[in-house]
């Protein structure tokens, strides 16, 4: 798999990755890249199905999105990493942390969706709506759950970024998160894991993260207020010292 990526920082500094959310790219991540740069060697990545990566058919799994990294590790022969995700991004690290735990030194995983069982149409129906009538028809609603009525910043780049994603990669991505369930694999994680959430999140509601901090050995929990899903753009001054201060 052809994975975009954009490299920022020191060659010769610890890696840390950065994994977007579902309809994101790797540019939601300049409120974080400058900061980290500093003492890292940040590589932003997009997911298969978005950016400038390549966009295979769907449906996509969660295996497929975590095996991508993988790939991209070994492609750029890079032992171990950390990583930071939000969203969808996340889950991927939730992923690695289960399955490539020797290529994981650090993990970051904000407001991730583990286990969409309970209601796995709400990710087909949109996979579906998505299909039929393009990323256009989720933009007002995606907006809606990512920053509360309060944040008064131009959205109008996020919007952009939401409609420049493939309608096959972002429904794609949805089934995907239509069938994760990374619960039964909490326990066995052995990375240092800092689980971020937020009090007002529709899309992956705090609920459903907090009870990972117990299942996760050693898991550290925050929960940011006044905040929405986008965390990492809204809240970036509280969001980066608290990057800093884990992947340390
Ligand atoms: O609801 C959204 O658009 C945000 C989201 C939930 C899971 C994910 O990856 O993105």
């Amino acid at each position: 798999m052809r994975l975009n990526y954009v490299e920022t920082g020191p060659a010769d500094a610890p890696v840390v990755l950065l994994g977007s959310s579902l309809g994101a790219n790797q540019t939601m991540w300049a409120p974080q890249v400058d900061v980290l740069a500093k003492r890292f060697r940040v590589i932003a990545f997009d997911h298969r199905g978005h950016g400038e990566s390549e966009v295979p058919e769907g449906p996509y799994t969660i295996d497929d999105l975590g095996g991508d990294v993988v790939e991209l590790l070994d492609t750029l022969e890079i032992e171990q990493a950390s990583y930071v995700g939000i969203s969808l991004g996340g889950s991927v690290g939730l992923w690695l942390a289960q399955h490539a735990p020797e290529r994981l030194h650090r993990l970051v995983a904000i407001c991730p969706p583990s286990n969409t069982a309970a209601n796995p149409e709400v990710w087909t129906d949109r996979a579906a709506q998505v299909r039929a009538e393009g990323t256009q028809s989720i933009t007002d609603a995606t907006l809606g759950r990512w920053f509360l009525p309060d944040f008064k910043e131009d959205l109008e780049p996020v919007r952009q970024m939401l409609l420049d994603c493939s309608d096959e990669g972002y429904a794609a991505c949805c089934e995907a998160v239509s069938a994760l369930n990374l619960l039964p694999g909490l326990k066995d994680i052995t990375a240092p894991v800092l689980l971020i959430t937020t009090d007002s999140d529709q899309s992956v509601p705090p609920e459903t993260v907090v009870p990972l901090a117990s299942e996760i050995p050693g898991a550290h929990l925050e929960i940011i207020e006044n905040a929405a899903h986008l965390v990492t753009y809204s809240h970036s001054d509280t969001i980066n010292p608290l990057l800093l201060a884990h992947l340390a």
